[in-house]
């Protein structure tokens, strides 16, 4: 299988060490380097058991297996929070391309799939490493923009905004193979796993990138939070799923995320300690968030009309 990717891979062993001061460094560095050209990454070494990810995958699989009367007990109510269950996307009125489960944990444990043994044990063993990954990712990014190891840990203390999604994509047809149209995502960090179907692709400079799965490897990039709060020194690339000829794609996310009520504006140290101008006005996320989750159960017409992060952006 094609295998080369240039997004770069960056070791997390000798940041889980204790004591490796170089190594940690280094990974600052590295990530430094990421950040700023791609806004992704992909990080092997990272802490997480590969036989868990694995685990975690065949989960969702055989959820996304059931049929369509069980995936639907699943959906969220009207009037009840949406930031968890089953949901069906017609992404722009491609209908049937994309489904996907999110499980909230602070919204409590009962949008789990009761039927498939194991669902809720696996989900619970592998969200608290995720949790613990995404913090050190932070205190790491944190340094590679010039901040103290906690101040993003600081500014963005409240995790039960965090949520965990797995996407079942189907085989494209005679017509089309979109699975996700190009979007950028609006978390702080995301980090992906993607089973070996492939077909995640991320711009840079107007060019399509691909990235092949690579066994064990996660796939971390910077959402739109994190590329305000830093006055677009980290970019959150935009990035898309193309659906492959006959074969089902699985694949899940875990969204390192925001506190819906955090006015978000760029930090002074990227705009008047440095003598530059902030490239967005203020605005409260949870208005974004919004937004976006209208813009998913109500696509508008055209793709350009999706809420972006560019109208808070001054434009001078
Ligand atoms: O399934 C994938 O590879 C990507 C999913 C994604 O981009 C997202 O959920 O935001
Ligand atoms: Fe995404």
């Amino acid at each position: 299988m094609f295998n080369y990717s240039p997004l770069p891979f960056i070791d997390f062993a000798s940041i889980l060490r204790e004591g490796d001061e170089d190594g940690k460094r280094r990974v600052v560095e590295e990530i430094r380097k990421a950040c700023s050209e791609y806004g992704f990454f992909q990080v092997v070494n990272h802490g997480i058991p590969v036989e868990l990810l694995k685990q975690t995958l065949e989960v969702y699989r055989v959820f996304f297996e059931c049929p369509n009367e069980e995936k639907l007990k699943y959906i969220p109510k009207p009037g009840v929070d949406q930031s968890a269950g089953f949901f069906k996307s017609p992404d722009l009125s491609k209908e049937g391309n994309e489904h996907f489960l999110v499980i909230t944990p602070s919204l409590g444990l009962n949008h789990y799939p009761k039927s498939i043994l194991k669902f809720k044990q696996v989900l619970e063993e592998i969200f608290p490493y995720f949790v613990k990954l995404a913090s050190l990712s932070e205190s790491i990014i944190s340094l590679s923009l010039d901040l103290p190891a906690n101040f993003l840990k600081e500014y963005n203390n409240d995790r039960t905004h965090d949520f965990l999604i797995g996407l079942h994509y189907f085989p494209a047809t005679k017509t089309e193979n979109i699975g996700k149209s190009a979007h950028e995502d609006s978390s702080c960090i995301t980090f992906l796993y993607q089973d070996d179907v492939g077909g995640l692709q991320v711009c840079k400079n107007g060019e399509w990138i691909p990235v092949p799965p690579r066994d064990g490897t996660l796939i971390v990039n910077i959402g739109e939070a994190l590329q305000v709060l830093s006055n677009d020194r980290f970019k959150s690339a935009t990035h898309k799923v193309i659906r492959a000829k006959e074969k089902h794609r699985h694949s899940f996310a875990f969204f390192h995320n925001l506190s819906g009520d955090k006015w978000m504006e760029p930090f002074s140290q990227f705009t008047e300690e440095i003598g530059e101008l902030p490239k967005y006005k203020g605005f409260i996320f949870r208005d974004y968030i919004q937004r976006r989750r209208e813009d998913r159960t109500h696509p508008p017409e055209k793709y350009e009309d999706l809420t972006r992060i560019s109208r808070y952006a001054i434009n001078r």
